[in-house]
């Protein structure tokens, strides 16, 4: 976002992606009132989702092929290196695309809200959708408030039409800046963005996420640009806001070791697609990709105390002019010559279809799935799982 951007949340939000073209779709977004939210539902339906952005390289496929479904109230994290299409992924749930001329396919939709799908959908329609009942929280708080603009109006703003009155949106501005932890409220409304430390501003842009207490929210790294200590404080208010106002969240992050902490399932992603995806104890203890177990003996854990870090040797391939087989095959341990002819596509493995999720039962959970052709031959045991997320009920 650009230093003059409100985050997006804000109805009158503009973030320098989102300028679209296409055919507006004929159905308005007319979602459905957010108490109609049941928890296990589906709420987000993703089919097929391709995002083509062209360069003079030709055009890069960012997404490609992504299929996924977000419960109501669920946590689902989406991991992989850096360029694995993570962001552009998320922000086309929201109907956001990195440059005007970026091609979107497949379908994004809502039953949860009632919406069907969004992809062809232009800016005014998509407003209609954003802040109310989905909401990003940026990665960078540090040039996603406008800078000119004094906090408490940035906060009313994001309030839309759900508060009538300046008093009551004024106390309503203060609730939600209590609610995310910044110390006495009431005296930082006519603070601008730059007597903000980092920390303050991320819960600045949090606060202005769950203005209109949205159905879903996507985090985008929101702690990368923030220091240690910090980040572990917006990663729980994040998670402490998300459990007490039942929002679904989708929780971008480069670092596993964040998102197998918090999430009920994840999506781990390379080269634009999505390469495994499972309930996180099931992801953590018998991985059935070969990058999701190198992406496990990378972590801090998988090593003991005086040994190096475990790094994946090679680098993802660009996204561009790539064929239908598997594309981690030129760093991965299992290639055989036969994975050169398989056409890859995410299947079940596993654990039946609706296994119910060890933290929260309520939530019916869709099967463990793969690209891996080897998939099969993954034995359980050959990975010990380096972290537990047994903690993770009494973290939340
Ligand atoms: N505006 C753009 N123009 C051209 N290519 C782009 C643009 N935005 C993203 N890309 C490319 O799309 C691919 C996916 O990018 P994306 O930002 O989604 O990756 P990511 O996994 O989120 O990475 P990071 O963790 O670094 O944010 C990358 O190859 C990136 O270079």
């Amino acid at each position: 976002m650009s230093a003059a951007t409100p985050a997006l949340g804000q109805p009158g939000s503009r973030p320098d992606s989102t300028e679209q073209v296409g055919t507006p779709a004929a159905e308005e977004v007319v979602p459905a009132p957010a108490d109609r939210r049941e928890p296990g539902d589906v709420l987000l339906e993703v089919r097929d989702l391709r995002v083509s952005i062209p360069t003079a390289a030709g055009p890069v496929h960012a997404a490609d092929g992504v299929t996924l479904t977000l419960r109501q109230g669920e946590v689902l994290g989406v991991v992989g290196e850096t360029g694995s299409g993570k962001s552009v992924t998320c922000r086309a749930l929201l109907g956001l695309r990195p440059t005007p001329r970026t091609e979107v396919s497949g379908t994004v939709a809502y039953p949860g809200l009632g919406v069907d799908d969004i992809t062809g959908l232009p800016p005014r329609r998509l407003r209609r959708l954003w802040g109310r009942h989905v909401a990003m929280i940026p990665q960078n708080p540090m040039t996603s408030l406008d800078p000119v603009r004094r906090i408490g109006d940035q906060v009313a703003e994001a309030l839309g039409d759900t508060v009538h009155g300046a008093a009551a949106r004024r106390e309503r501005v203060i609730e939600l800046l209590r609610q995310v932890g910044l110390p006495a409220p009431e005296r930082r409304l006519d603070a601008f963005p730059h007597q903000f430390s980092g920390g303050m501003l991320q819960r600045t842009l949090i606060a202005i996420a769950i203005a209109q207490n949205p159905a879903m929210l996507v985090a985008d790294e929101p702690t990368t640009a923030l220091d240690v200590l910090i980040q572990d404080q917006i990663l729980g208010l994040l998670l402490s806001l998300q459990r007490d106002l039942g929002t679904s969240l989708v929780l971008v992050s480069h670092d596993l070791s964040v998102v197998s902490q918090v999430c009920d399932r994840v999506a781990v992603m390379y080269a634009g697609q999505v390469v495994e995806l499972a309930d996180t104890a099931t992801l953590l203890s018998s991985p059935r990709h070969p990058y999701t177990r190198a992406l496990i003996g990378a972590l801090p854990g998988a090593v003991a105390r005086d040994e190096p870090l475990r790094v994946i040797p090679g680098a993802p391939p660009p996204l561009v002019g790539l064929g239908p087989t598997c594309r981690f095959a030129a760093r991965c341990e299992l290639h055989e010559a036969a994975c050169d002819e398989w056409p890859t596509e995410l299947l079940p493995v596993g654990a039946p279809a609706g296994s119910p999720s060890p933290f929260r039962p309520a939530l019916r959970l869709v099967s463990h799935q793969s690209r891996c052709r080897r998939a099969p031959d993954l034995a359980t045991a050959d990975a010990a799982p380096p972290t537990t997320p047994k903690d993770q009920g009494e973290q939340r």
